[in-house]
């Protein structure tokens, strides 16, 4: 831990978060789904979520105006890393800077790009096995950045890259209420999808509590879910993140019907029966649970079943039911063309093998 750890930290007096946003004339912008938190109470709060800073490393992604930047500096980090996409956001973090000189260094990029595994000291990594290591990221980014971020930091979780070459590193993100419910939502609950058992499998995810959308300016059309992710010494799954990923995918497929349907999905259409019913059996998993009644120990089983049958089965591992559907219809289409028979996509939906056609009832994203 730096030094400074035991010097408590305060900043001096500095203009509003309001004042800095009509100082530097930074409006909102709609189509980069900006909304800013003002009230420092909310800011200090979301903080405190990543639990005691005081000489630690941070990073927060998507400082904006700076609200929570104060927040984390106040909170005592001794190094506090920011990368915001947005110039225009530079000059008020520099003030902020200037009002905690050695403290914060501003990175103008973009998060989803930028080498996180390169921001910070390598003196500060822990084994994997050790406690978490002396770095917290923290950020309240836009809806449609945070989503494919934890995706992306889920999969270097697995690798331990990015962010977690320093060891089991921390987070504390924003969320759109919805995907903060399923990121956590647990067996049976109707919020449960991909995205529960993709982060589960890899973290503690604890959601911390919801801020109202009224909170923020502009006011968004949601409310918005903190949520704090410790990654676990040993996931819950041991196989690879893109065997776990397909497995959870296709599964979730039909999210209404028996979960074997789902399965199916991962095999050709020659062997698709024979072979479901195969890791079925091996999983020992009741083919009849719907998808949000399957346990971590439930998708464990039929990750290790699926792994099995892809050592046995050569070329298994790449397929891709998509890809078979498409070609089925570019034959199909080349055979019409011939025979001056129209095909459409929705006749090719029909033809397709049992399990495709309700892939129209799916609701939402899972
Ligand atoms: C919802 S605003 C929140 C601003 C501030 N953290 C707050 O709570 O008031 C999201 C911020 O993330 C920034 N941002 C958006 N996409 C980004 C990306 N890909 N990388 C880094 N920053 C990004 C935006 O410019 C904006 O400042």
């Amino acid at each position: 831990m730096a030094s400074s750890k035991l010097v408590p930290f305060r900043l001096p007096p500095l203009p509003t978060i309001g004042e800095i946003i009509k100082l530097y004339k930074l409006r909102a912008e709609k189509q980069l789904s900006q909304n800013f938190l003002l009230d420092m109470r909310l800011t200090d709060k979301i903080v405190r979520q990543a639990g005691n800073l005081r000489g630690t490393h941070v990073c927060e992604v998507g400082p904006g105006p700076g609200g929570i930047t104060r927040s984390i500096l106040n909170a005592g980090a001794a190094d506090l890393l920011v990368v915001e996409k947005d110039n225009r956001f530079i000059p008020g973090l520099k003030l902020l800077s200037e009002a905690a000189p050695g403290k914060v260094r501003i990175i103008q990029g973009d998060i989803l790009t930028y080498r996180l595994d390169r921001g910070f000291p390598k003196v500060l990594t822990k084994t994997w096995d050790d406690d978490p290591p002396d770095l917290h990221i923290i950020g309240n980014l836009p809806f449609n950045v945070s989503t494919p971020l934890i995706i992306k930091w889920l999969e270097n979780m697995s690798n331990r890259s990015g962010p977690f070459v320093y060891g089991r590193t921390r987070l504390t993100l924003t969320f759109q209420k919805e995907v903060a419910e399923r990121l956590t939502a647990s067996t049976g609950s109707v919020q449960r999808s991909r995205l529960s058992i993709m982060a589960q499998y890899l973290c503690t995810v604890k959601s911390c509590f919801t801020i109202p959308g009224r909170a923020f300016i502009p006011k968004p059309e949601v409310d918005v879910g903190v949520v704090h992710f410790t990654p676990l010494v040993q996931p819950q799954i041991q196989q690879p993140f893109k065997l776990v990923e397909k497995v959870v995918r296709n599964v979730f497929q039909f999210r209404r019907k028996h979960c074997h349907k789902g399965v199916q999905m991962l095999f050709p259409e020659a062997e698709r029966l024979e072979m479901t019913e195969a890791m079925m059996c091996k999983a020992d998993v009741d083919p009849t649970l719907r998808p949000i009644q399957l346990s971590m120990s439930n998708f464990r089983a039929l990750a290790d079943a699926y792994s099995h049958l892809c050592s046995e089965h050569q070329g298994l591992l790449t397929y891709d039911f998509r890809e078979e559907l498409r070609l089925k219809h570019l034959n199909r289409r080349a055979g019409s063309v011939r025979t001056q028979q129209p095909v459409c996509q929705e006749e090719a939906l029909e033809a397709a093998p049992n399990g495709l056609f309700e892939a129209r009832e799916r609701t939402g994203c899972s």
